[in-house]
């Protein structure tokens, strides 16, 4: 037998352990109604693994199946069932040779357990176990009066069920169904795939894109690193070098200057000294002059004195004889002559002399003309630096006078409280950067800083409720700092014409440091407007630059420029003032330097006048004199000629007159000679002091050159300084390298080649813009997830074709199978049919025959006699009895192991019954089967018969009952 043995306890009725043996091929269960019967039918399918609470007719849970216990006896705590099969035959997949399924549930922890030959499995181990065995839990092998019952009613496509049993598709349809949900799943991820790809896909592209940009920023980088470090070394080496050049150079200058500026002192010293011994020889030339002066008077009186004695003697001559006149004549003569020659010679010098004179006053006149020019130009120049002084002087105690409503916020500040100033006033740059600072400015320059924005509110509040305008205001406790970026930093400082950053040029007080760097700290500051344009171009317009000149290139790159109106600003006018004071002082001594000169050459000048007014009255006396003496000497000559007359000695008074002329001009004539030798003294004096004066005025302008030079050489050392300082700053900030590291690794290079280069590389990664360097990476990451998931997808597409395929298989497999048992049912029915029916005949048909896999199958019969063809006409005998020839239809067309009819014949009448019974009878050589009946006719062909019983008790009890027997426990009768 194939089901050897059934062992039941705690199942529903059956609390005790009840074993039933099956030694052949049909058994019959009997007994009355509510013994128990079908619950040993339930018992088989919970073992085969039913799960449906409803069909094994239980409560609402499975523990209801456990023994729930009766007036007379307790409940059980488990239900235990085992089915022992014989596998001799193989039905069950297994090598062994019996198979003994157990499956048992505990009431108290509602635990269940499925054993296989005593070993614990899963449920599922026994699903997989029976499947193929035509015993699963909705298999043919048990057949219910309700399944019968409801054949006849069912619908076409629920009855195909049946014969989807008998043709073995079932197992078909379950893989396909696996399958089927395989495929579901399948298409569940490949949708899910499809969406992560579609999602990947979104982030690739960009990834891709700004991994390329990344990849050409980090080789821009690379490149740059390893020239702009090359070219920061040699700069820096180079601004060394050249610091030190300025160094020596700016050593050598302050060494000469200071050796000029000496010689300056030593040559001042020298100049006065010099002009003390100039006054000296002045004082003595005047003692000279007025001795000289004395001596002519006294030489004009003895000439008087002569001509009297001369008259005199005349006078004698007339009263003496011919020969003592002729005497006296010739002596007349001889000094007429003497004086005439000597009075020449003597008009001749003072000539001279006075011409000398005249031509050094004329030096002097044209010297002074020229110092007074002088003069009056510095004078003029001074008036010029002190109207500026006044002016700004003017503008500084009235500052803002053309701005109403920063005049009345700065007239009330003390009331206002908070406020600070005005930018103009509070930011201080030098005048040479003056017109760009104010282009940098433009509208902030008459900007009010408050203290914070509640001063501001109030000083706005006051402008409103006086009318007085309105005005702008920065408070300074939110101003903060703005730099340029560090590129364009870098940019900038390698641009040519650079001057500084707006912000380095202005000073103010540490408080408005942030307010100045706020506004001009992004500002750039150029020599001239072609260095601005280029620089901007390099700075993509980024950067507002403005020019020496006070031109502008704002951000963006539009230009303002132009003349601007010389007006004073107030950034400037503190430096300004000074400035002014400082030059008004150089003026003033320049001034008094040019009046002391005009006033000293106004000196020797007049001296000159008085000497030459001097020599000219001593020439026009000497003049006439002379005139008097050549007529009285001509006369002389003449009346000589006429009368010869002997030597005559002369007189005392005559020879003392003439001795003391004589010693007189001799004297004349050594004061003219000392005082010749002093002016010479003097003059060349005056020439060397000239020449000195000349000398100094050339060391000071050597020494303001000198000055000049070296200012320049300490400004470029300051730029070369910083400018290094900027390189060492980079090497910090951008290659973290300190500069010694940086000269390791120092390649060789063209300097100007890799400064252009430099800057190319700078504008190109400028150009590139926002770089994410973790792009390659990320796209690296998403890309090989990308990749992954797209094998994926391929293989679920290959894993989807595959079950597809094999369902296909499955489809016709099943196909072939139900189409080929459909036909052996259908071949067996008509017969089966006939016998059952004594006559008649009976067909199955397809509905759909296109649709083998899902047609519904229709029943054609027709009863002996009978023209009724639709089912639902029939009696409940006649449906019973055509469900039950198709079942013997099926039986005939494939064994089974085993079959289980609970009660399938209930509804038959007593010829019926039989006729099923022989039917069955003809069977049982095929198949095993247990028939849980009522029928007599039934229990007649059964080979052993049980019978159920339940007493008070409500346990069912077996027992093993001959057909008699049988029929008494049916009728609830005693058996004995
Ligand atoms: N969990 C349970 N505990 C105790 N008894 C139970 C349990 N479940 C069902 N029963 C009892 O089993 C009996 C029903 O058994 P069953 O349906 O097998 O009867 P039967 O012999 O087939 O009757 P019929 O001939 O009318 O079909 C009922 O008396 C019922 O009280």
């Amino acid at each position: 037998m194939f089901l050897k043995r059934i062992e039941i306890q705690g199942f529903k009725s059956f609390a005790d352990k009840t074993i039933l043996q099956f030694d052949q091929n049909i058994t019959g269960i009997v007994g009355p109604n509510g013994c128990g019967k079908s619950n040993v039918n339930d018992a088989i399918r919970w073992v085969l693994g039913e799960q449906s609470t409803k069909s094994l007719r239980s409560g609402s849970s499975m523990s209801d199946i456990i023994f729930s216990g009766s007036e007379y006896r307790k409940p059980v705590n488990m239900a235990k069932v085992t089915l022992v099969f014989d596998n001799s035959l193989h039905i069950f997949d297994s090598p062994y040779e019996e198979i003994e399924i157990t499956r048992q549930l505990q009431r108290s922890t509602n635990e269940a357990s499925y054993f296989i030959n005593k070993e614990p499995c899963r449920l599922k181990d026994i699903n997989d176990l029976v499947m193929d065995t035509g015993l699963g839990r909705d298999s043919l092998s048990i057949i219910t009066q309700g399944n019968i019952s409801a054949f006849a009613d069912a619908k076409p496509e629920d009855r195909r069920l049946l014969f989807e049993e008998a043709a073995g598709v079932a197992k078909y349809k379950k893989r396909k169904k696996v399958s089927l949900q395989k495929l579901e799943k399948t298409k569940d991820n490949l949708d899910r795939l499809q969406d992560i790809l579609d999602e990947l896909e979104k982030q690739l592209s960009p990834l891709e894109k700004q991994a390329e940009k990344a990849k050409i920023y980090k080789n821009l980088k690379t490149e740059l690193s390893s020239i702009e470090i090359s070219v920061l070394v040699e700069e820096i080496e180079s601004m060394h070098r050249q610091i030190e050049d300025l160094s020596h150079a700016l050593f050598e200058a302050k060494t000469i200057y200071t050796s000029k500026e000496a010689s300056l002192n030593q040559q001042e010293i020298d100049i006065s000294n010099y002009r003390q011994e100039m006054h000296a020889l002045d004082r003595q030339i005047n003692d000279l002059q007025g001795q000289y002066t004395r001596a002519m008077e006294d030489s004009y009186r003895l000439e008087k004195q002569k001509v009297e004695l001369d008259e005199k003697r005349k006078y004698r001559l007339l009263q003496a004889d011919a020969l003592a006149r002729q005497d006296e004549l010739k002596q007349m003569l001889q000094e007429a002559k003497y004086e005439f020659e000597d009075r020449q010679k003597r008009l001749q010098i003072l000539k001279a002399d006075l011409e000398m004179h005249l031509k050094r006053l004329n030096d002097l006149k044209n010297k002074e003309n020229q110092a007074s020019m002088q003069a009056s130009q510095q004078r003029h120049v001074l008036q010029e630096l002190k109207n500026r002084k006044q002016v700004l002087e003017n503008i500084a105690r009235q500052p803002f006078s053309h701005q109403q409503s920063v005049r009345a916020v700065l007239d009330a500040r003390h009331s206002l409280m908070g406020i600070e100033g005005v930018v103009s006033e509070l930011l201080k740059a030098q005048p040479e950067h003056a017109k760009a600072i104010e282009a940098a400015l433009q509208g902030s320059l008459y900007h009010i800083v408050t203290k914070d924005e509640a001063a501001a509110r109030n000083a706005i509040g006051y402008l409103k409720k006086n009318k007085s305008g309105r005005a702008t205001f920065l408070p300074l406790n939110i101003m903060k700092k703005r730099f340029a970026a560090q590129d364009q930093q870098i940019i900038a400082s390698q641009s040519e014409g650079m001057i500084c950053w707006a912000y380095e040029c202005v000073s103010c007080a540490p408080k408005y440091e942030d307010l100045r760097d706020r506004l001009l700290g992004n500002v750039l500051v150029m020599d001239n407007l072609v260095h601005a344009n280029e620089c901007a171009k390099r700075l993509q317009y980024r950067v507002k630059i403005v020019t020496l000149d006070g031109d502008i290139v704002h951000t963006g790159g539009s230009m303002t420029g132009g003349s601007i109106r010389n007006q004073t600003s107030l950034i400037t006018i503190q430096h300004e003032l000074d400035s002014i004071r400082s030059q008004i002082e150089g003026q003033e001594l320049k001034v008094s330097h040019d009046n002391d000169e005009c006033r000293m050459l106004e000196n020797q000048m007049d001296k000159e006048t008085e000497t030459c007014m001097q020599l000219q009255i001593d020439v026009a006396k000497l003049e006439n004199i002379y005139l008097t003496k050549k007529e009285k000497y001509d006369s002389l000559q003449m009346e000589y000629k006429d009368l010869v007359i002997d030597e005559e000695k002369q007189d005392l008074e005559e020879d003392d007159i003439v001795v003391l002329m004589s010693k007189m001009h001799a004297r004349i004539d050594q004061i003219t000679g000392d005082m010749q030798a002093l002016r010479k003294r003097r003059y060349d004096k005056g020439n060397t002091v000239e020449q000195m004066e000349n000398q100094m005025r050339s060391i000071r302008r050597e020494m303001n050159a000198l000055q000049v030079d070296i200012h320049d050489n300490e400004l470029e050392q300051a730029k070369k300084q910083a400018y290094l300082d900027t390189a060492l700053r980079q090497l910090n900030s951008e290659y973290s390298m300190t500069f010694e590291h940086a000269k390791d690794q120092k390649q060789d290079i063209d300097l100007s080649e890799a400064k252009q280069r430099v800057q190319v590389l700078r504008t190109e990664i400028s150009k590139l813009g926002n770089v994410n360097p973790d792009a390659p990476d990320q796209y690296k990451e998403i890309k090989e997830r990308f990749d992954f998931m797209t094998s994926q997808k391929e293989d679920l597409e290959r894993a989807s074709a595959s079950i597809l395929s094999a369902i296909d298989e499955m489809d016709q497999t099943m196909k072939v199978q139900f189409v080929d048992m459909f036909e052996k049912i259908n071949q067996e029915l008509d017969g089966i049919f006939k016998a059952m029916f004594g006559g008649g005949k009976a067909k199955l048909s397809m509905v759909d025959p296109e649709d083998v896999l899902n047609t519904g199958i229709e029943i054609d019969v027709q009863p002996p006699g009978k023209m009724v063809k639709n089912l639902q006409s029939f009696s409940g005998g006649e449906k019973a009895l055509i469900a039950i020839s198709v079942l013997f239809a099926i039986l005939q067309a494939r064994v089974m192991p085993l079959c289980i009819f609970d009660e399938v014949e209930a509804a038959l009448d007593q010829a019926n019954v039989e006729r099923f019974a022989r039917y069955l009878s003809r069977f049982g050589d095929r198949s095993q089967f247990i028939v849980v009946t009522h029928r007599p006719g039934t229990m007649e062909q059964c080979d052993t018969l049980y019978g159920i019983t339940m007493q008070k008790d409500g346990v069912s009890k077996l027992l093993k009952v001959q057909l008699k027997d049988a029929v008494h426990i049916v009728e609830n009768k005693e058996v004995n």
